[in-house]
């Protein structure tokens, strides 16, 4: 007896279907969609400008900074790991020949963030780019949350955001300068998700943050941008949203595209985002993730599972069906 399970958890049918034939060879969809992780945007897209980026020193931050530097930008990465940020600074201007310069900088903690900002004005002058990358999560039942577990996500995320962009927002405005503001969310940030949902609150508050902006500041020369990457493999991430390792199977068996993205993916989208290509791009929420969301969330797409012999007898059953 075979069952056909809509996402809903229903039945859609019981019946008896043949045992599905053994598939030999079937090329996996990754195969269709092999990353290219290059540059994507013509050399020297950025020179002569500077670029903030908050969470710099690691996983999707790193591969935004690298892309920039390629492209011509001096960069400044700020967090709180001095030493994880210097390395990489490091590293990425050996490669590149451009500046990338390390601020320590908790973005929770206001002053922080100005003390910050000063520094980098006194090395490089205001930003041309602003990334807020920065983040904190970790999967947990609700019910086993405290307050300060909450706290130490949403203050991240959505306080941490806010802090960043009010501090250079202010200060661009007051040197009439204009800038793009690029913030990378995640796709749970519309859907709402269990487990992660102090991440999935401030994340979603983002949004609203930067949407608000974008019809709010464009009057002073800013674009607010957003990016909801689905997953894409760093430490940072899934040592704390899949410890054990059992997940990625079933996150890439629903990926229409068959892979987890690359943070060089993701890097090209931020940099077009950023880049004077995408001037007329402003208030823009963009899904970056294999097809992920879209295919978690129809109905009844987990009839990719029936074979074409069962899909003969499928229709010949509904053919066959006379009247309601
Ligand atoms: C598999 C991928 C698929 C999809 C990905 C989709 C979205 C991804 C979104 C992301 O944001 S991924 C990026 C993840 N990167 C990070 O989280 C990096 C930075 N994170 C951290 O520094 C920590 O994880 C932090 C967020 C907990 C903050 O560190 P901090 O040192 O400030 O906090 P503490 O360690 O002092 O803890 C504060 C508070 O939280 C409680 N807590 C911490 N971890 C857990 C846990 N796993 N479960 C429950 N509670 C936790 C901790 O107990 C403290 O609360 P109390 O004082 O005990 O009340
Ligand atoms: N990887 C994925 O699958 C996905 C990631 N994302 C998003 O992408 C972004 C990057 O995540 P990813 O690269 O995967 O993970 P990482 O953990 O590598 O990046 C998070 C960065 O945030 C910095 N950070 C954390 N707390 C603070 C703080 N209080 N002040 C300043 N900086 C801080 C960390 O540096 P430090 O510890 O030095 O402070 C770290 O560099 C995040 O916004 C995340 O939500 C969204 C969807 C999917």
């Amino acid at each position: 007896m075979a069952a056909v399970m809509l996402s809903s958890g229903r039945k859609l049918l019981q019946t008896r279907f043949p045992r599905p034939p053994v598939r030999s060879g079937s090329a996996r969809p990754s195969g269709f969609f092999a990353p290219s992780e290059g540059a994507m945007l013509p050399a020297g897209s950025f020179r002569d400008r500077l670029a903030f980026i908050t969470g710099g020193g690691t996983g999707l931050g790193r591969a935004m900074t690298m892309v920039l530097s390629q492209l011509g930008a001096r960069c400044v990465i700020a967090s709180r790991k001095l030493d994880v940020l210097q390395e990489t600074a490091g590293e990425i201007s050996s490669q590149t020949g451009n500046q990338v310069h390390a601020l320590q900088c908790d973005v929770r903690d206001p002053q922080a963030v100005a003390r910050c900002v000063d520094q980098m004005v006194a090395l490089s002058g205001l930003p041309d780019v602003i990334i807020n990358n920065a983040a904190g999560n970790f999967i947990c039942p609700t019910e086993r949350l405290t307050p300060n577990g909450w706290r130490s996500v949403t203050d991240i995320v959505l306080n941490g955001t806010a802090f960043v962009t009010l501090e250079l927002g202010k200060r661009l405005i007051q040197a009439q300068k204009g800038a793009s503001f690029l913030a990378i969310t995640t796709i749970y940030a519309e859907s709402g998700s269990g487990f992660v949902v102090p991440s999935a609150a401030a994340k979603a508050g983002v949004e609203a943050l930067y949407k608000s902006l974008a019809a709010e500041w464009g009057r002073y020369g800013h674009r607010f941008n957003i990016i909801q990457p689905g997953p894409i493999r760093t430490k940072g991430a899934f040592s704390r949203l899949d410890p054990t390792g059992t997940f990625e199977k079933s996150m890439i068996d629903r990926i229409p595209t068959g892979r987890l993205g690359k943070p060089a993916e993701l890097a090209n989208l931020a940099a077009y985002l950023s880049s004077d290509f995408a001037s007329w791009m402003s208030g823009a929420v963009i899904r970056f993730d294999g097809g992920e969301y879209v295919s978690m969330a129809g109905e009844f797409n987990e009839l990719r599972k029936v074979t074409p012999d069962q899909w003969k007898m499928l229709e010949a059953m509904i053919k066959g069906t006379k009247g309601s």
